[in-house]
């Protein structure tokens, strides 16, 4: 591969940047890349641990000279952020963010945007439940979906040049609306962590009144749950608080069905259950055979479909 962008500034260095840094230095995209996190222990690991080329004590510094810069911090604090670099940036420099949610971030993002700058907002549909400097690792964004939200306005040259960097980084690339995008994670990614969260919950709350059977006895599917659950609280009380509306929709429809099937439990309504359970079941082999879960167990995949037979 080749250079992309000479100098790829990172703010914020977890679990996503980290991440970045590593695919960026495995596949040779930029000629420097440059970090910096709000804390001094962070930035001491990362230093440590070698991130990137160079790790700065302020944002400023960090983003000095940056042909990129990459918003990687928690979606409640990219204003701040945008606000302190903003007098920083290089005119003709590109701005992007990882944040999970967009219309809020773009909100926030662009009254402090410089003229000559452009903003392309983006989202990895790649992660973990780990978080911080150590977390990252350069084949997360392999196979996976990189939504760009760019605005009516985005340059079509840096539009172009940040979606080589994503595929070449192993990403597929996607466009949507900001919008939409929230809905669409709010379905298949913040609703789903609430429900976990609470289940952990109830599960602990449980664990007062049954001892220790629960974590003894925790089947896997409440260990998937767990897993979840165990995802970074500050990024996720963001997620929440800035993904307000299209969360609560979806929650509202979920509590609906969550009573139809109830229900349909004290009613003993047998077909109702297997009818339901058979639509899901034809979901998740679906997300399967269009090899959007590279980690489960394949469910009647082509034999091509199978690595090593
Ligand atoms: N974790 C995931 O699964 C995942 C996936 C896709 C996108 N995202 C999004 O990516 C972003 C980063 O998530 P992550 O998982 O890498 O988080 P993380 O917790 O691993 O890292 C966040 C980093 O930001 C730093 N930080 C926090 N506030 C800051 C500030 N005001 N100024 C400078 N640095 C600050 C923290 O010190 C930390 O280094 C979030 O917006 C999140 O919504 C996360
Ligand atoms: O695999 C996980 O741990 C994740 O939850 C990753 C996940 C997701 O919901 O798929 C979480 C939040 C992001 O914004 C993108 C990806």
């Amino acid at each position: 591969m080749s250079v992309i962008y000479q100098r790829v500034a990172l703010i914020g260095l977890g679990l996503i940047a980290g991440s970045m840094a590593h695919a960026m230095r495995e596949q040779a995209l930029a000629g420097e890349v440059t970090g910096f996190a709000r804390s001094p222990e962070t930035r001491a690991v990362a230093r440590e641990i070698g991130l990137c080329d160079r790790i700065c004590d302020s944002a400023a510094e960090a983003v000095a000279g940056a042909d990129l810069v990459v918003l990687a911090v928690p979606v409640g604090a990219m204003g701040d952020v945008m606000a302190e670099i903003a007098p920083h940036l290089a005119p003709g420099a590109t701005v992007t963010d990882v944040g999970s949610v967009k219309q809020s971030v773009i909100e926030a993002v662009l009254p402090h945007l410089p003229q000559g700058v452009h903003f392309i907002p983006g989202h990895p549909l790649a992660g973990t439940e780990h978080s911080g400097p150590r977390a990252g690792f350069a084949s997360l964004f392999r196979n996976r979906w990189w939504l760009l939200t760019p605005l009516p306005d985005t340059d079509e040259a840096a539009l172009a040049r940040l979606d080589r960097l994503v595929g070449a980084m192993g990403a597929k690339t996607d466009r949507m609306d900001p919008g939409h995008h929230d809905l669409v994670l709010a379905v298949t990614s913040h609703a789903p962590h609430l429900i976990a969260y609470t289940m952990v919950g109830v599960a602990d709350h449980l664990r007062r009144v049954s001892g220790e059977e629960v974590i003894q006895y925790s089947a896997a599917g409440f260990r998937d749950f767990t897993r979840i659950a165990a995802s970074d609280p500050t990024m996720w009380r963001d997620v929440f608080l800035h993904n307000k509306e299209a969360t609560l929709d979806i929650l509202g429809r979920f509590t609906e069905e969550l009573f139809v099937l109830q229900r349909a439990i004290r009613m003993g309504d047998g077909p109702q259950l297997h009818e339901y359970f058979t639509r899901t079941r034809a979901i998740r082999r679906g997300i399967i055979e269009a090899g959007q879960d590279t980690e489960a167990p394949d469910f009647g995949r082509s034999p091509e479909a199978r690595p090593g037979e």
